[in-house]
């Protein structure tokens, strides 16, 4: 189910594939696959179609010049700009073979200051200058080049990862780097987390993978998947006609300092309009009476609230005074199923103690930090968890022996034993405020109606961003899209899916 592979991962399965395989047999594959996912983004009538490949300096680059001959075979008219090994570095065999079949190929061969290629109506640029071998930002020439390539408006098809990106942390790699915007990637052997997380999903544009016939014994198991709606579709359930309620489980959201209760409204609506049976919105300080827009919501004073009563969703608008401090401490210490969102997470990162007790708890437990927020907790800085949101994702849940959501462009969700998915659903309308406090308010109703933490939280994540998706389609976003708006996009995903799914 759509696992995901590390460099290093990759690397021992080619390395295991290749000792079965005639020489160069693996590129020849790659090669073509490449050629034929070109095809399928040209004009019928290849012959008219002017395709730019730009061939770097390592087996990235003999993708690519296997593609520009397969491809100058079927008519196209293919450009070839290549970089050949730095003094002192020698081409691998197969690389050398690529080059030749591209040499005696129709492709021709341009210098790459060639002014026209800027001016070229282009039917689609093929990407082959780095791939898992990149080591360094992008400069001189290639810089030159790919900032040229960014401005065309064609397709851009990129080969194995888009040339300037991380293909493990989705980052480009940098200072100040660059890196090719393609609007698709094929990528060999297994897909990789960098091309749907942090900058991935900007430069990889739509993701196809092709696994070059290797033998699946080849390949370990993994750790790492994209979020797929069968990890948790069988918590998916038809409700009874016997039931009531108190069958739906309760949820009690704690925020609401001064000047912030729309933060614990929004969680609150959320939790409702997701099925649960009861929804108290809890204030640390001024109490709404109540909240007229959902006046089914039980507004109170958090202290005067019994804190077993309920799934506690606990930081939304919460602030850091001691009173909110004090309640995250009896929250810590109830028996309830526990998520810790917003300022929980910025009090938790201000005290070892409380993070050692939480650790330690018996009930369940689910963190959703955006990046800032775990970057306190992990006491680093937003640039350090987003040159490895995976590591840091990780390394937060199995401190704090809870799941962890790390919120953001491709949200990574891990489990104290390292498994790890990242989601694909979603889209920059959700950036705005308060969206945060919806997937608060979501993950809470599904862990208050029975769901194990784990598959509560990829649901609740898949879920909210399906629901922008939807949003966006129906043109209500991505620009001015309100996290309130997700709330009834949210209840009718979720209905849809239980009808498909659930028995
Ligand atoms: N082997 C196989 O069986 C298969 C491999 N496959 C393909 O091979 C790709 C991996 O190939 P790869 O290891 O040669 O690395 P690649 O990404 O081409 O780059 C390395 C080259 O770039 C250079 N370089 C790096 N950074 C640079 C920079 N910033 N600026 C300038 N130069 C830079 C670096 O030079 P060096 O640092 O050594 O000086 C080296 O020359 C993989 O992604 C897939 O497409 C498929 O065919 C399937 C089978
Ligand atoms: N560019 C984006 N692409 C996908 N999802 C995003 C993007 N920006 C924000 N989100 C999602 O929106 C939500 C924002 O949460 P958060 O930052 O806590 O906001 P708030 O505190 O205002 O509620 C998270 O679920 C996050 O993953
Ligand atoms: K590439």
């Amino acid at each position: 189910m759509n696992p995901l592979y590390t460099v290093a991962e990759i690397r021992a399965v080619e390395y295991a594939a290749a000792a079965t395989l005639p020489p160069g047999a693996l590129m020849q594959r790659a090669g073509q696959a490449a050629a034929n996912a070109a095809l399928d983004l040209l004009p019928l009538s290849t012959a008219q179609a002017r395709v730019l490949v730009l061939a770097g300096p390592g087996d990235n680059g003999g993708d690519a010049l296997e593609a520009a001959a397969h491809l100058s075979y079927t008519g196209a008219q293919v450009t070839l700009i290549h970089f050949a090994p730095a003094e002192g570095r020698v081409s691998s065999d197969e690389r050398q073979a690529a080059l030749q079949r591209a040499k005696v190929s129709d492709a021709r061969f341009r210098e790459v200051a060639d002014a026209s290629i800027a001016a070229t109506e282009w039917n689609l640029v093929i990407d082959g200058l780095f791939g898992i071998g990149l080591k360094r930002p992008l400069d001189g020439a290639v810089r030159a080049l790919v900032e040229t390539v960014n401005q065309l408006r064609c397709n851009v098809l990129a080969l194995d990862v888009p040339s300037g990106l991380d293909a493990d942390s989705g980052c480009v790699v940098g200072p100040d780097g660059v890196a090719v915007h393609a609007t698709h990637t094929i990528t060999f052997i297994g897909n990789k987390p960098g091309l749907h997380t942090c900058d991935g999903r900007d430069y990889a544009g739509l993701v196809d993978v092709a696994r070059l016939e290797i033998d699946a014994s080849h390949f370990a198991p993994a750790s790492l998947h994209l979020n797929d709606v069968k990890f948790f579709s069988r918590h998916l359930q038809a409700r009874r006609h016997n039931s009531h309620k108190g069958s739906y489980g309760n949820v009690a959201v704690i925020g609401g300092a001064r000047g912030m209760s729309g933060a614990p409204i929004l969680a609150a609506r959320t939790a409702i309009n997701s099925g649960v049976g009861r929804v108290y919105a809890l204030f640390v300080e001024d109490a709404l009476p109540c909240d007229p827009g959902q006046p089914e919501l039980m507004c109170r004073s958090a202290g005067d609230f019994e804190l077993n009563t309920a799934t506690l969703v606990i930081g939304p608008g919460l602030g850091d005074s001691s009173a909110a401090h004090a309640l995250l401490d009896q929250a810590i210490a109830s028996d309830s199923v526990l998520l810790a969102d917003a300022d929980a997470i910025n009090l938790l990162a201000g005290d070892a103690a409380l993070q050692t007790r939480l650790a330690q708890r018996q009930a369940a437990v689910v963190l959703t930090p955006h990046p800032l927020e775990a970057a306190r907790l992990l006491g680093s800085s937003i640039g350090a968890v987003q040159a490895d949101r995976l590591a840091a994702a990780r390394t937060l849940a199995a401190r704090l022996q809870a799941i962890v959501v790390l919120k953001g462009s491709g949200t990574v969700i891990a489990a104290p034993d390292g498994k790890a998915v990242i989601n694909t659903t979603g889209n920059p309308a959700l950036a705005t405020a308060g969206t945060g406090d919806v997937l608060a308010g979501l993950c809470g109703a599904l862990l208050a109606q029975g769901w194990p933490q784990w598959e509560a939280a990829l649901a609740a994540v898949w879920l909210h961003g399906m629901a922008a998706d939807v949003l966006v389609t129906e043109g209500c976003g991505p620009i001015g899209l309100t996290a309130a708006e997700l709330i009834p996009a949210i209840r009718t995903a979720l209905n849809r899916m239980v009808q498909h799914h659930a028995r």
